[in-house]
């Protein structure tokens, strides 16, 4: 099967900080793929080579069979994406955005699927609220929805659980895990790794920019996957 998402020997340095040091790695149609690591690892600077956020030092990706660093623009309109901390515009209401947003991708039945989401994630109230004045995790429901709500085919989120509360987190998850099963492709970046575990079916581990792990969840036999991570990346540390 062709792979939805490739990177090859994708690198960038800021300065003399190397912050992704020659990453390959794929993820397959249907996959919910985990992008794990520690603090400062590269995840996110890896999410933003892979949306054309930032241009690598080295190396190549493809999405969609587009190479993102050409024709970044085709890439960001096929994919889903919720950037790190990234928050909606402070002086636009909730539905506002979501209006803009549906501008821009050109949704016809914008107004349904606003509605929708605004029921699904709880926050039908908040609609008309500017966005400086929502809580972060009702800023995060709207970044959410923003990312999902033309249906594409890939989404890629950074973090996507953090400012949700535990009942916001499980039916998140099970959007995810919905999403995959009919057909979507997801690409995470987490440091939860019990999340990971619970919802991915593919992972990679990065530690201080380099891959030091990418396979099935199901493949690492009875380990739970903190315990994996951790083996892993203590060994890398007494290299
Ligand atoms: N714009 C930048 N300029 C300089 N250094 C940067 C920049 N962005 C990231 N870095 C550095 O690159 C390295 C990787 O950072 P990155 O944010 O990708 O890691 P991360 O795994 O997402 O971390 P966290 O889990 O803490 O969010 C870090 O050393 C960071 O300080």
């Amino acid at each position: 099967m062709a792979a939805l998402l490739e990177a090859m020997n994708l690198s960038k340095t800021y300065g003399s900080t190397i912050a992704v040091d020659g990453v390959s790695l794929s993820v397959q149609k249907g996959a919910l793929f985990g992008l794990l690591g520690p603090n400062g690892s590269g995840k996110t600077t890896m999410i933003k080579m892979l949306t054309g956020q930032v241009r690598p030092t080295g190396g190549s990706a493809t999405v969609l069979d587009l190479d993102v660093e050409k024709d970044p623009i085709t890439v960001r309109e096929r994919i889903g994406i919720i950037p790190e901390q990234e928050t909606p515009p402070s002086f636009l209401s909730a539905e506002e955005y979501l209006h803009f947003v549906g501008a821009v991708r050109g949704i016809p039945d914008l107004d349904e699927r606003a509605d929708w989401w605004f029921d699904f994630l709880e926050f039908k109230d908040k609609r008309d609220v500017l966005c400086k004045d929502l809580s972060r995790g009702t800023r995060q429901k709207l970044m959410f929805t923003q990312a999902f709500i033309h249906r594409p085919v890939l989404a890629l989120i950074d973090e996507p659980l953090i400012n949700f509360d535990p009942i916001m987190q499980m039916k998140v998850k099970d959007f995810l895990q919905t999403y995959v099963k009919d057909g979507g492709t997801v690409f995470i970046s987490t440091h939860i790794l019990e999340i990971a575990e619970e919802i991915c079916s593919d992972f990679a581990i990065l530690h201080n920019g380099h891959l030091l792990y990418t396979g099935a969840i199901d493949d690492i036999g009875d380990e739970h996957l903190s315990e994996f991570f951790l083996t892993r990346v203590r060994q890398d540390n007494h290299v």
